[in-house]
């Protein structure tokens, strides 16, 4: 597999090479929430809150993998995930985030083709499935919902004080494959909206190579706030070939005859 990334030459649009199903997939990701017209996110009303189960992560490594930057708590972690569309127990993996270099692009998904300057990931995988047992072997089952990634914008605005750890920790990841063990505790519901009741859901997939169709997509209304000077920390940080990852972001991909639901009117 040649090594993707964002750049002109390795691309969301040359992922198809290596990842047949970024073209001939129907059900890809990121999408554009549409809120109004034809295609538009439908009001549910059985869509619940959705539910963590997050306790301070005490071990953890924060690795910069040349295309994002990540928190992976070891193995042993206990944080879970349920309630809002989901019909069963997710166990938490990692997180990770996309940007831009400006504050006028960055997620990866958009509302009525607006951008956010960042979105988080929390992926999470299916703990209760009888096929598989790891969130690798849940990734390469087939399943529609072996994963659900909770996805969270980020605005600039105020400092965001339960972000700031890892903020303040990317300096320190500069160099892609650099790593580091996370000091201390994290508590990342700190870092969540008090509520999540409001929320975009649909099928989809994961949003680099492999690509693969397994995401139950949980995309909140309300972003999250970071300053100016968090977002310039994300933006120091380097690939690998002596630039900085600007632009992780893959561009939205067609709806075909999936239908979004919204748990909010
Ligand atoms: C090679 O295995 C992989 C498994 C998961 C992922 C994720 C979680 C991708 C994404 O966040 O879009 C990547 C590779
Ligand atoms: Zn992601």
């Amino acid at each position: 597999m040649a090594p993707w990334g964002y750049s002109k030459e390795n691309g969301p649009a040359t992922w198809h090479k290596d990842c047949p199903i970024a073209n001939t997939g129907v059900r890809q990701s990121p999408i554009d929430l549409i809120t109004t017209g034809q295609t538009c996110a439908k009001y549910d009303s059985n869509l619940k809150p959705v539910i963590v189960s997050y306790p301070a992560f005490s071990e953890a490594t924060f690795l910069n993998n040349g295309h994002s930057v990540q928190f992976q708590p070891s193995a042993g972690n206990l944080s879970e995930l349920s309630g809002g569309p989901l019909t069963k127990k997710y166990k938490f993996e990692q997180f990770h985030f996309h940007w831009g270099n400006n504050d006028s692009e960055g997620s990866e998904h958009r509302v009525n083709g607006k951008m956010y300057p960042a979105e988080l990931h929390l992926v999470h995988w299916n703990s209760e499935s009888p096929n598989f047992s790891s969130f690798q072997e849940a990734v390469g089952s087939n399943d529609p919902h072996a994963l659900c990634v909770l996805g969270f914008f980020l605005k600039v605005g105020a400092e965001n004080a339960s972000l700031k750890p890892i903020t303040d920790l990317l300096s320190k990841v500069k160099n892609a494959g650099s790593s580091v063990s996370f000091p201390g505790k994290f508590d990342l519901k700190a870092v969540l909206p008090e509520t999540l009741t409001d929320y975009y859901t649909y099928d989809g997939s994961l949003t680099t190579p492999p690509l693969a169709e397994c995401v139950k997509w949980i995309v909140f209304k309300e972003p999250i706030e970071v300053s100016t000077a968090q977002m310039e920390a994300f933006r120091a940080v380097d690939d690998g070939h002596g630039k900085p990852i600007t632009g992780n972001y893959r561009p939205p991909c067609p709806l075909h005859t999936r239908t979004v639901a919204a748990s909010f009117k």
